[in-house]
């Protein structure tokens, strides 16, 4: 059993990895923080959790982390930048749900996150946490930047295909909705029910600060200079992601044989699923799950191909994701506590 703690215990991401962890064989939770709910029973805020939660939040400055063996950060920008080193130094690995790490220009990371990084030493080192991409540096890896859901869906679409260096990577095109969730559960009026329900409304179409995430990670997969331009929507929902990927072949390719490579790409990925092609996955396939399923589209034979990504936001989209990484990080199997169906209806 490894020993686990979580930083940021009361928000969405947080909640939600405590719902995988309860139940996960390897792990017994050993502290989770509040700021503002120190010595509350962690179930009398989440019933959900009676029975199978018996810790209380602690203060941050009150919980020994260092007796952990990995510490999950479920907190806003900066926080973890502020805590991974001495973690670190005391032997706990640390597991980002944030964007701390994620970009390896602390520039880019400065100018998009509008503030300053305070571990610049440890960024080299941070691992990007998309085990489809990255599978053996993350099993080897002491700090994981686990990604954030936008880009995980962009990813893992565009991918396969830049790698076969199949399509124009300079005119990648994401268009990805968005359950409110994905917001956090922090007071905003942009998330009250009263005018985030019965609407639909795009956002940060200027500039969103997962195109560089996401752009720089496609980066590794071709020569070309990657170009995307990503518009993400809020939908009416409380947990999904819904993304509309295309770009434009460069090469000849069959349908069948289009399908074949994303199939090839996916075999060995436990939390992807290739659906048949021209299929419409829908975001319910997921709610709950931490796969993340997708079907390949070329309408009317065209050369445009069209990518249909879903996923649940909170968990391949972050909880359920760092807890797979953390499953490969400590020798578990990689679906080890996350083999939950998805809830229908
Ligand atoms: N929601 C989503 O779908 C996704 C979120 N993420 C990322 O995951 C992280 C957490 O998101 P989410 O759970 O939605 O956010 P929430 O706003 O729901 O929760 C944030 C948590 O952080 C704690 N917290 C806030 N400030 C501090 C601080 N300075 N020090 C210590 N703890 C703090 C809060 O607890 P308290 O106030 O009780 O201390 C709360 O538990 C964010 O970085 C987000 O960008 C990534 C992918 C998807
Ligand atoms: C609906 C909504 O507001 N979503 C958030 C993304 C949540 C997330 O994934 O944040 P990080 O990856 O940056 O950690 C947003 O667009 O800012």
């Amino acid at each position: 059993m490894i020993k686990v703690g979580i930083v940021g215990g009361t928000g969405y991401t947080g909640v939600e990895l405590l719902r995988l962890l309860a139940v996960h064989p390897g792990v017994e939770l050993t502290a989770i923080t509040s700021r503002k709910e120190d010595g509350l029973p962690v179930a009398d805020m989440f019933p959900s959790l009676r029975g199978r939660v018996n810790l209380a939040f602690s203060a941050p400055d009150k919980a020994d982390l260092t007796q952990c063996d990995v510490v999950f950060f479920a907190t806003p920008h900066g926080v973890a930048m502020a805590q991974a080193p001495a973690l670190l130094a005391a032997g706990v690995k640390v597991i980002d749900l944030a964007a701390d790490f994620r970009l390896k220009d602390r520039a880019s990371f400065e100018k998009w996150y509008k503030i300053e990084h305070t571990a610049p030493d440890l960024i080299e080192e941070a691992v990007y946490g998309l085990p489809e991409l990255n599978r053996e540096d993350i099993k080897n890896a002491r700090l994981i930047a686990n990604p954030g859901c936008y880009p995980t869906t962009m990813q893992l679409g565009f991918m396969p295909l830049l790698k076969a260096g199949l399509i124009d990577a300079g005119n990648l095109i994401a268009d990805a909705k968005s359950g409110v969730s994905g917001a956090g559960r922090k007071a905003e009026i942009g998330t009250l029910f009263s005018e985030s329900s019965d609407n639909f409304k795009a956002y940060g179409v200027a500039g969103h600060r997962h195109t560089p995430e996401t752009s720089a990670q496609l980066q590794r997969f071709t020569d070309q200079k990657v170009g995307l331009i990503f518009t993400p929507h809020l939908v009416p929902m409380i947990r999904g992601m819904h993304a509309t990927l295309y770009a434009r072949l460069t090469k000849e390719i069959d349908d069948a044989a289009l399908q074949a490579l994303f199939e090839a790409e996916y075999a060995d990925a436990p939390f992807v699923d290739v659906m048949p092609f021209g299929s419409h996955p829908e975001t319910r396939s997921t709610r709950g799950s931490n796969m993340l399923r997708l079907a390949v589209h070329r309408p009317d034979g065209g050369n445009t191909v069209v990518i249909l990504v879903v996923q649940d936001n909170l968990v391949k989209g972050a909880s359920g994701q760092a807890v797979q990484c953390m499953n490969l990080m400590f020798g578990f199997e990689e679906t080890m506590g996350l083999e939950q169906i998805a809830l229908l209806p």
